[in-house]
């Protein structure tokens, strides 16, 4: 269950098996003012891995402490925008104009190969399973270590795991592309993502009745986007709650994000 605020924050998940460029590409977007996290430094600052497994070459992460460390950076990073945002009178076009700018957008990127475990949204990084092979390669992994990303690749572990964590999932097929290239691709779909979500809770919130204008709420209006028929109202510590239904199946009318709908990569075929 997810609690939104309007206008919406959303938190994407940038996503992939090591080596399909989830580092870089989040580096290209940092420099142009988004908000990306990095879980891997995050993590670490926060002394939140509680072993390392030797047999995969990996830390082992507390995920509950992660989830609630995650959770109190986002609040912050969220609360930013909402000052901002309130300290102007915007009408929707013009909000939609304002977040334009990724310095402006209440979005927070989070880069990791389990970001999508925290986030409902995600966008998940592909690379065809023989060119992340000479990446991993390249970056001295160990044969086991390669053998068993390459395979996870061949066989969309990591989209899959995002399909049983998230609401919206889209996938860039980087193989062939600059990482400017790839960058660009996953900028385009951080827009149009927030435009759609933007307007699917307006259209929310005038079935509750509500005034769905930005700057018409004193208070926030809170959602609970989950697969539940109708729109009921409940009241939980005060805050009056409107649940309202989402269609989660993959049903996109925004032409960009059409263009990343998973499902295109099959390597499965390559598997030996
Ligand atoms: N189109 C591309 N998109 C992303 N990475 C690419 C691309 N082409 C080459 N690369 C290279 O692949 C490697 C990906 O590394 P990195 O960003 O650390 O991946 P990850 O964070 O997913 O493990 C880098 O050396 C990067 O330069």
């Amino acid at each position: 269950m997810c609690i939104y605020s309007f206008p919406p924050f959303l938190t994407i998940a940038l996503t992939g098996t090591p080596g399909t460029g989830k580092t870089q590409v989040s580096r290209l977007l940092e420099k142009d003012g988004y908000s990306v996290l990095h879980l891997t430094e995050f993590i670490s600052e926060h002394n939140i891995s509680v072993e390392r497994d030797q047999e995969r070459d990996c830390n082992v992460v507390d995920m509950d402490g992660l989830e609630k460390a995650v959770s109190k950076f986002q609040d912050k990073i969220r609360a930013g925008f909402e000052k901002k945002i309130k300290e102007m009178n915007f009408s929707d076009e013009d909000f939609l104009r304002y977040t334009k700018d990724p310095k402006n957008l209440p979005v927070l990127v989070v880069e990791s190969h389990m970001a999508h475990c925290l986030c409902d949204l995600a966008i998940v990084l592909r690379s065809h399973p023989a060119v992340l092979k000479e990446r991993l390669d390249a970056r001295g992994y160990s044969e086991k270590k390669v053998h068993e990303n390459v395979l996870s690749e061949s066989i969309d572990v990591i989209l899959c795991d995002c399909y049983d964590y998230c609401r919206r999932v889209y996938e860039i097929d980087n193989s062939f592309l600059k990482l400017s290239e790839t960058a660009s691709c996953v900028k385009e779909i951080i827009h149009a993502l927030y435009e759609d979500e933007f307007l699917k809770f307006k259209s929310y919130i005038s079935k509750t009745g509500e005034d769905n204008s930005i700057n018409s709420h004193e208070k926030q209006i809170n959602l609970i986007l989950e697969p539940a028929s109708g729109l009921t109202i409940v009241e939980e510590e005060g805050v009056v709650i409107y649940e309202s239904e989402y269609d989660d199946s993959v049903d996109e009318t925004n032409p960009i994000l059409m263009k990343y709908v998973p499902g295109k990569n099959d390597w499965s075929n390559l598997i030996d």
